[in-house]
């Protein structure tokens, strides 16, 4: 079959499929793009000609697009994907990021930038960097670190191997993450007789790993010699739709378990055994829980740092450590005993092996008891109100003098933790909520009431900022049928939100939730907590007098600048001009955005968790000193690796 390399490569994305429980999809539902010189006249013209069963979409910017394919993949629990072309140089490198993103979390993702000219004949063709000491680097070497398979196509016949082989990476959910198949602009037009058998009808399934019986009995044996073990429930459990296993695993053994931002949703919150999050941005009862649990059962999680406070959090003397991983890599950390297996698979085994021993572990009532008690302390935190005589932000101490004044440049009447409560309260409760950075994933993975399972989104593994609209987008293309919210600071909005306008191109209603308190919040609490002043992180005017960063607060209406954009827009300064807003955008066809003005400092703040960060050994503010005095005492104790 003759053919151009990019005919073949949209060929052969056409024939993929996936069986999942017995039923056939499509792998590939489409492919965003935005073309340049480096793909428009090979892949572009592909995808004019016969595009088959692909949806071409169109992004506004490549790293945007590429999240947007990431988080659908996510939502779809990796069955579905979306590729992503875009053109050489500049166009490629802004897929880096997402890359990066898809890689860190786990999320297959295909993408396809252009390259240089294979021949060389133009060189150097526009947007070539040209190193003088290798002709062969381009910026798409630059996707190596943070791809999970990298390729570059340079005769139309290798694109063969390529693809076979970036199947098996997107199709194996222990190693996948991003991508990469560069083509030059010339082999994507280059014809070859490419044989027939390689556009034959493929089916894909996930390779469930079932536990090795050595590794399963020794499980058994240590969780049989303890007392109060405590699961951790990850991505992973989430990814082999195990949520429903491990509650009733839970429940026979009364087992609590808490949560990591990618595997919050696997169970709703209100399961008696669920203690909510846990790690840096968790709450107080599954830190404490975690504190003196002797046996951590962690599955489907990479331990990151933020789940285990940087390895400080588990202080019980004989704390020992279980790691159910489909990779084996994540299945050895912490020392752990190792169950290298399908989440699902090996919650089942196990529970077939531990209904013959009668065990049980020795939780009274005290799981009830903290849970409870985080339940009073998020009415409390739903409920702290800046218009109330004896209002203190959580966070106290920063910037106590400056509150007023961005109380009146914000118009802000409302708290984060309030806002977040009524957000909460009032959309449904089978709507999805999206987000990666700034202060709000702490918030939600603290205070967030899951009602329905799958319905939290956070990309927390590399939380980046800029994923949390152009995720929305995914999500919604992913769960059509269902409410999307981007849960969003103004950084990270001001940062990357060009796929707001793709939903409204697409028809793909979203709702963005910015919370505006006029700076990096997270990281001014951060810098502030560690003896710094405030300094680089609050949006303000240059002091012409001192020419620092100290001048008036940045007012900005997010509102009225996407209403431009076609988005139908609201602005909340009060809790009732909140509900308002959210109940009015549940009506409209169109994506929606609400800015709320939130009073800084009013975000949640620290549970019984701890997290290393480097602090300057050197400084002349003595509170710095004290700080990096401080850490290493913290470090002392936690494990050393
Ligand atoms: C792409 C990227 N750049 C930088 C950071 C570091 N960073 C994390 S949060 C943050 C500030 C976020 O500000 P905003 O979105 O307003 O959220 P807030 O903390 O104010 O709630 C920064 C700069 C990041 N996570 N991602
Ligand atoms: O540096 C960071 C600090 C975190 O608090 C924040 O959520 C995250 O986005 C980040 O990059
Ligand atoms: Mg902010």
């Amino acid at each position: 079959m003759k053919l151009t390399t990019a005919q073949a490569l949209v060929k052969f994305l056409n024939q993929q499929y996936i069986e999942v429980d017995g039923q056939e999809n499509k792998l590939f539902k489409g492919i965003f793009t935005i073309f340049g010189h480096g793909n428009v006249l090979g892949i572009g013209q592909a995808l004019e000609e016969e595009s088959g069963d692909l949806e071409v979409y169109q992004g506004r910017n490549e790293q945007g697009m590429a999240h947007a394919a990431a988080a659908f993949a996510k939502q779809k629990l990796h069955q579905q994907l979306i590729a992503c072309t875009s053109s050489v140089g500049p166009g490629s490198a802004n897929m880096v990021t997402a890359a990066a993103t898809a890689t860190a979390n786990n999320i297959p993702l295909l993408l396809i930038p252009g390259d240089t000219f294979a021949t060389r004949q133009p060189d150097p063709v526009l947007q070539q960097i040209e190193q003088a000491h290798d002709p062969t680097i381009s910026t798409n070497d630059a996707f190596k670190p943070v791809s999970k398979y990298w390729d570059r196509i340079t005769r139309p016949e290798q694109i063969m191997t390529a693809l076979i082989n970036a199947m098996r990476v997107l199709t194996r959910q222990a190693e996948t993450g991003a991508v990469t198949l560069a083509i030059p602009q010339d082999v994507q037009t280059e014809a070859y007789d490419y044989p027939d058998y390689f556009f034959k009808k493929r089916v894909h399934r996930f390779h469930k790993r079932k536990p090795d019986d050595y590794e399963l009995n020794q499980v058994v044996s240590l969780i049989k010699e303890k007392q109060r073990p405590l699961i951790i429930c990850g991505g992973g459990v989430r990814y082999s739709e195990a949520g429903n296993v491990l509650a009733s695993f839970c429940e026979t053994y009364n087992i609590p378990f808490g949560e990591t931002q990618a595997g919050k949703s696997a169970v709703v919150s209100d399961h008696p055994l669920n203690l909510g999050g846990i790690g840096v941005t968790g709450n107080f009862a599954a830190n404490r829980i975690a504190n003196q649990a002797d046996l951590i059962i962690g599955i489907g999680t990479r331990f990151t740092d933020f789940t285990t406070s940087s390895k400080q959090l588990f202080q019980h003397k004989d704390v020992d450590f279980v790691s159910i991983n489909n990779s084996d890599y994540h299945a050895s950390k912490l020392d752990a005993h190792k169950l290298v297996a399908d989440a699902k698979i090996a919650l089942e085994q196990l529970n077939q092996q531990l209904l013959q021993h009668d065990y049980h572990t020795s939780y009274k009532d005290e799981i009830t008891h903290i849970k409870k008690e985080w339940q009073e302390e998020v009415r409390r935190l739903y409920n702290v109100n800046n218009q109330s005589s004896d209002f203190t932000p959580e966070i106290e101490g920063h910037l106590d003098e400056q509150l007023e004044e961005y109380q009146k440049v914000l118009q802000a009447s409302l708290t984060q933790t309030q806002a977040i409560g009524v957000i909460n309260q009032h959309i449904t409760d089978d709507s999805i909520i999206v987000g990666s950075s700034g202060s709000l994933p702490g918030d939600l993975q603290r205070m967030w009431i899951n009602r329905r399972p799958n319905t939290y989104h956070l990309e927390y593994g590399y939380s980046c900022m800029g994923y949390e609209i152009s995720g929305s987008l995914g999500v919604k293309l992913a769960s059509p049928q269902q409410e999307v919210y981007a849960m969003v600071g103004d950084g990270s909005y001001l940062m990357l939100h060009s796929e707001l306008i793709t939903s409204i191109q697409e028809g793909q209603k979203i709702n963005v939730l910015l919370f505006d308190n006029a700076g990096f919040g997270c990281i001014n609490n951060l810098q502030m907590d560690h003896g710094m002043g405030s300094f680089g992180t609050e949006f303000r005017k240059r002091d012409q007098q001192t020419r620092q960063l100290t001048g008036d607060i940045l007012p900005i209406s997010y509102a009225e600048s996407a209403a431009a954009y076609g988005v139908t827009t609201y602005t909340a300064t009060t809790p009732e001009e909140l509900i308002a807003a959210i109940e009015d955008a549940k009506k409209q066809s169109v994506s929606t955005l609400i800015d709320i003005k939130v009073l800084p400092k009013t975000m949640t703040h620290g549970y019984d968790a701890w997290w290393n960060v480097g602090i300057a050994e050197v400084a002349k503010n003595s509170a710095i000193q004290q700080s990096a005095k401080a850490r290493k005492e913290k470090l002392a104790s936690a494990r050393k690796y």
